[in-house]
């Protein structure tokens, strides 16, 4: 097949680069304004069908801006696996979404194809699956995108319509596998899963707390997730939930006081819950319903004040580890003897590697529950889920969980064929293990599976959120972020955890660390905004306050700040 590189020219040209934006494919893909956005989906197309030619296999192109504004918007790819874009491959995109016009792109994609030695021939053939979110902008963007896709000789682009971002790294990945592509297909995976775990639970008369309530009140961010919600809820007989803010008249807008982000950061009610919702489980995702986070609320009494309690990434991922933990140890034979299970020795296996996976944001009150109560081994990455899934992937089971909410627990698939060969075994775990790899996403983080892995654990231990939440407390912790002229002028290193330049910084972040009992801070440039993000945890709220405006003065002073000192 001859690659047409005069028509390759003229579609490009319909999408001329905006002059004066330099594009980078950050920590979650290309993020801005949706309408200058369209040349760079154009282009991401291009790159998704390079791709799938590359890699022989199908490959996924997603529209949506997450938990950012309804006006932006934004393109994330996905990999054969079902994973994101393989880092390797980033510099490709930001060549090509930078190119000034038609003939540079032109002259990026024969440097790629000869790069990655891209074959072309009668038999090459690709596919991209594309979807979007329910932004306004999404359908011309995505159909940018499939004209990008059918740019390339050889691939054709597939509209799977509005979909959440881990539905279709869920369908890239089961169509790789020559399973099923499709949305019914996904609930079906999902809530027969479910039922599954359901049917397995070891004593299904185990007393609920008083607080235990069977139903949960979801927060939908009048985004995509909401809908899929509500169509997931005419599969599951045992699991009640009430959707709010689906975009409904009246509701509001997208991610506008809604949603994941905004709970979590605000510790706060997102719009349509209020203090009537006080002690109802309650949970909120976020606008491609890639995020996950719980929260409910006390009314104050005489005695105490009322309090709004989030239970964040870090508190899911500590419940999904002591799931996983109890389930492995009633695997291994000697259990007396074996209490810790860092790895547990399963007889036919071997070693089972455990491990969970955090940043540095991770509250040191979880990571301390992970090592110290559950015997687990904790590791440490970069902030951006493409770390953390690529570390949790070396492990036979690897759980990983941004505090924001993002994650999943991955199988190695040797364990989980080990596992398969192992039915006749009678014991009930494995059949809960392999459930659970049935029904948690193995693509990437997703809050419509994990509020079934959520629901379905508590349903076990009979618990309520609130026994959830008192698993650990959290250590008081502040988040700011400083401006600066340019924030590559900070580097660091140790998983972002200390600064290598400037070197005087991390002296003086050390300095203050060492003036505060408990204290841990640290700076690290964001990948998504122009800014330097300053996290401190102590053993008060105001220690952690003054810790945080401490180190914040040090940014702006040693690196550039502009704008406002902070106090
Ligand atoms: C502290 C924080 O929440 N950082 C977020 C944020 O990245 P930054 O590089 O910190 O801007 O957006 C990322 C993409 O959604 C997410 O992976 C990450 O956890
Ligand atoms: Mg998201």
């Amino acid at each position: 097949m001859e690659w047409d590189w005069e028509g390759f020219r003229h579609a490009a040209a319909a999408f001329p680069k905006p002059s004066g934006i330099d594009f980078s494919y950050g920590t979650a893909g290309f993020r801005l304004d949706a309408s200058l956005l369209a040349s760079t989906v154009f282009r991401a197309g291009v790159l998704a069908a390079l791709r799938s030619l590359s890699m022989k296999s199908a490959t996924g192109l997603v529209i949506t801006a997450s938990h950012n504004p309804a006006s932006d918007n934004g393109v994330k790819l996905v990999d054969p696996g079902g994973g994101m874009l393989a880092m390797r491959w980033e510099p490709h995109a930001n060549a090509m979404a930078n190119a000034s016009d038609e003939h540079a792109l032109t002259e990026v994609v024969r440097k790629i194809i000869k790069e990655e030695s891209i074959a072309f021939g009668d038999e090459s053939c690709g596919k991209v699956l594309l979807a979007r979110d329910t932004r306004p902008s999404g359908q011309i963007l995505l159909a940018a995108a499939s004209q990008g896709v059918a740019a390339v000789a050889g691939v054709a682009p597939v509209d799977m319509g509005i979909l959440t971002t881990p539905q279709l790294h869920w369908m890239v990945c089961a169509l790789n596998k020559d399973q099923p592509a499709t949305e019914v297909n996904y609930y079906s995976h999902l809530s027969q899963a479910f039922r599954t775990l359901e049917q397995l639970r070891p004593d299904k008369s185990v007393r609920r707390s008083s607080l235990a309530s069977e139903s949960i009140i979801i927060d939908g961010a009048n985004g995509v997730g909401a809908l899929k919600l509500l169509q997931l809820q005419e599969l599951l007989e045992n699991l009640q939930f009430e959707v709010r803010n689906c975009g409904r008249a009246g509701e509001g807008g997208l991610n506008d006081g809604v949603g994941a982000d905004f709970v979590q950061k605000e510790k706060a009610f997102p719009r349509n819950f209020d203090k009537s919702d006080a002690l109802k489980k309650c949970a909120s995702i976020d606008g491609d319903a890639d995020r996950l986070v719980y929260f409910y609320f006390i009314s104050s009494t005489i005695s105490s004040p009322s309090t709004f309690n989030l239970l964040d990434g870090d508190k899911i991922s500590a419940l999904f580890a002591r799931f996983i933990r109890n389930q492995l140890q009633s695997l291994v034979e000697d259990v007396e003897e074996k209490p810790i299970i860092t790895t547990t020795l399963v007889a036919g296996y071997g070693d089972v590697r455990v491990g969970v996976v955090q940043t540095a944001y991770a509250n040191g009150a979880s990571t301390k529950y992970l090592q110290q109560e559950l015997g687990l081994e904790v590791s440490l990455t970069s902030t951006g889920v493409k770390y953390l899934h690529e570390k949790a992937s070396e492990y036979d089971i690897g759980i990983y969980f941004e505090a924001n909410g993002h994650g999943t627990i991955l199988f190695r698939e040797e364990f989980l064929a080990f596992l398969r060969t192992k039915h006749m075994w009678g014991k009930p775990s494995i059949h809960r293990l392999l459930a659970v790899s049935e029904m948690i996403n193995q693509a990437v983080g997703d809050a419509l599976s994990g509020i079934l892995m959520v629901e379905i654990v508590l349903m076990y231990l009979g618990w309520s959120i609130q026994d959830w939440n008192d698993i650990y407390a959290d250590l008081p912790s502040k988040q700011l972020k400083v401006k600066v002229a340019n924030r590559a002028a900070i580097r660091t290193t140790a998983s972002e955890t200390k600064v290598v330049y400037p070197s005087e910084l991390q002296k003086a972040i050390d300095t203050e660390v060492g003036k505060y009992d408990g204290g841990r801070s640290f700076v690290r440039p964001s990948g998504t905004e122009d800014i330097v993000r300053i996290y401190a945890e102590a053993t008060t709220q105001s220690t952690a306050d003054a810790l945080a405006q401490a180190v914040a003065f040090h940014v702006y002073r040693l690196a550039g700040g502009v704008g406002p000192q902070p106090s």
